[in-house]
């Protein structure tokens, strides 16, 4: 993934990387675990295992980048870990499940409640429609239409925000 290229690119050239934290965010079942476990397969860099926090969350880190997933939307958010999380996210990586056309409002709204957040300003968001592999995908989505499962589709975006994330986390 660009993202992981970038880093690699990064860790070759430069000694010091600033700490940094990506949020992977997405409603129940959009695929925010499937990247991580893609992410965390990359074997060109060291980093940790998966883990998952009691509350859910699953964290890989990879060189000093911290992927980290955040679930949003249904009947229960867990607004304290959501503000954990949020705190000090360099980037986000929404992720609309573009099969799932009845979930493309509240997918937008959480969306919006997110950039909206304080913490997140001026923070690049860059908007993924998953599982574009699958029948139904496509109409009316959200986001860059890609699939985590082929590996396709993100290039474009994730190139975006590498480039924007040297601007505001490379420290040489
Ligand atoms: N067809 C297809 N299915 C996918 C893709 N990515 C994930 N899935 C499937 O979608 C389902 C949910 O994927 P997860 O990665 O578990 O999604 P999640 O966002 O972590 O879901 P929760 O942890 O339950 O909130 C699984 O059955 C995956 O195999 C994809 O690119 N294409
Ligand atoms: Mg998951």
């Amino acid at each position: 993934m660009p993202v992981v290229d970038w880093i690699v690119e990064v860790s070759q050239t430069h000694e010091l990387i600033k700490k940094s934290k990506i949020l992977i965010v997405g409603l129940k079942n959009a695929g925010k675990s499937k990247l991580i476990w893609r992410i965390s397969e990359d074997k060109r860099l060291p980093g940790s295992l998966v883990s998952v926090s009691r509350r859910g969350s699953m964290t890989v880190r990879k060189g000093n980048i911290v992927f980290t997933t955040l679930e949003v939307g249904g009947p229960n958010p867990d607004h304290e870990l959501r503000a954990e999380l949020v705190r000090g996210a360099s980037a986000v990586i929404f992720v609309v499940d573009a099969t799932d056309a009845e979930g493309f409002d509240e997918a937008t709204a959480e969306l919006h409640a997110l950039a909206a957040a304080p913490e997140l300003l001026g923070v690049p968001f860059l908007v993924l429609g998953n599982k574009s592999d699958s029948r139904g995908a496509g109409t009316g989505h959200l986001g860059n239409l890609c699939s985590f499962r082929k590996w396709w589709g993100f290039q474009d975006g994730t190139k975006w925000l590498a480039d924007r994330l040297v601007g505001s986390i490379w420290v040489v």
